[in-house]
């Protein structure tokens, strides 16, 4: 059986995949299609098909480092094409082996009372909007959910995640405009305990200035939701816009040296033909993707599916 039957047979029985089809239409068309274009003209692996393939991936953002594993990985099983129903078929079993060789931790939710998840990021990459989207998303699974809107130094931000919060009816933590974040964590922790919270998105603010600064800030974040909350932080969650491609890692990288990011979640993967950058994080951060934005709305936010994202670049539902 063809590999992307394997994965179209999870793919289909997903609730997920219109969205993941439609989001993803961007990085099928400058991915997918092209892959696919090569795939018919297949006449055996040479150096022009192994570069045709590179400047493919580096079109879609994958990035020199992660672009050039894969393409030796292609090369090196390339006995293992006869096994495979196309070069497609072939190098789609590649890409998943590359993303699944390293082994997920689940989410960490709190047995014990409130989970507490942090988001953080620089501005402008969707916090705010990914936290409203997580609310939507917790809330449905039937768990009751705040927020805390920590980013106290944008009052647009803390309107912006109020008029989210009374929208879905949940309870929003928030300070005076430039009170100290870290203290508005600890009123969101102490409500959190006192009303039986079971998720608590912590909205924070996004500066990045340098890494000293902050990772003291995120380190008080942490130190005083401790306080209430020993365990907590439970999750921290990066947030990176896609369509910063690889600036948005080079970034990311000033987070995870800063604090103890546990996930990304990737905005805007609708917006973008850029959608390799998936790969190049998961190569040069280590970290696992929780959740994919794939549009504005709050029900645009999805657990991320390596089934639904591969068939999403590569085939769809065409076959
Ligand atoms: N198309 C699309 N747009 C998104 C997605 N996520 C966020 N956006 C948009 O990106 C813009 C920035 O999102 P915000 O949530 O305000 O970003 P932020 O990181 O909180 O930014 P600050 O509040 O400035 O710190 C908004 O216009 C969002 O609607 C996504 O998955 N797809």
């Amino acid at each position: 059986m063809a590999f992307f039957q394997k994965i179209k047979e999870a793919f289909v029985k997903s609730n997920d995949k219109d969205k993941y089809l439609s989001g993803l239409n961007r990085s099928k068309k400058s991915f997918g299609d092209r892959i696919r274009v090569l795939s018919n003209n297949f006449h055996g692996i040479d150096d022009e098909l192994l570069e045709e393939i590179m400047v493919i991936l580096l079109e879609s953002d994958v990035g020199i480092h992660t672009a050039q594993k894969i393409v030796d990985a292609f090369e090196q099983r390339g006995k293992e094409i006869k096994n495979y129903d196309s070069m497609e078929d072939y190098l789609i079993s590649i890409l998943y082996d590359f993303y699944d060789e390293q082994n997920d931790e689940p989410i960490q939710f709190n047995s014990d009372g409130p989970t507490i998840i942090f988001m953080v990021g620089v501005n402008g990459s969707g916090k705010t909007t990914t936290s409203a989207k997580l609310i939507k998303n917790y809330k449905e699974e039937g768990k009751k959910v705040a927020v805390v809107a920590a980013d106290t130094f944008r009052a647009g931000a803390v309107d912006q995640i109020e008029v989210w919060a009374n929208r879905l009816d949940v309870a929003c933590i928030k300070g005076k405009p430039n009170q100290d974040p870290s203290s508005v964590i600890m009123d969101g922790c102490k409500y959190a305990m006192e009303n039986q919270i079971d998720i608590l998105i912590c909205d924070t603010a996004g500066r990045l200035q340098n890494k000293t600064n902050l990772m003291k800030e995120l380190t008080k974040m942490s130190r005083v939701a401790q306080k209430v909350i020993p365990s907590a932080p439970h999750e921290v969650w990066l947030v990176m816009d896609a369509t910063t491609g690889q600036n948005g890692i080079s970034q990311a990288q000033l987070f995870l040296e800063a604090t103890n990011v546990t996930g990304i979640v990737l905005t805007k993967m609708d917006g973008t033909a850029k959608g390799g950058v998936v790969l190049a994080i998961r190569d040069l951060l280590h970290l696992p993707v929780r959740f994919l934005g794939l549009g504005e709305k709050p029900e645009d936010l999805k657990p991320f599916d390596i089934n639904a994202y591969l068939m999403g670049i590569t085939k769809g539902l065409e076959e």
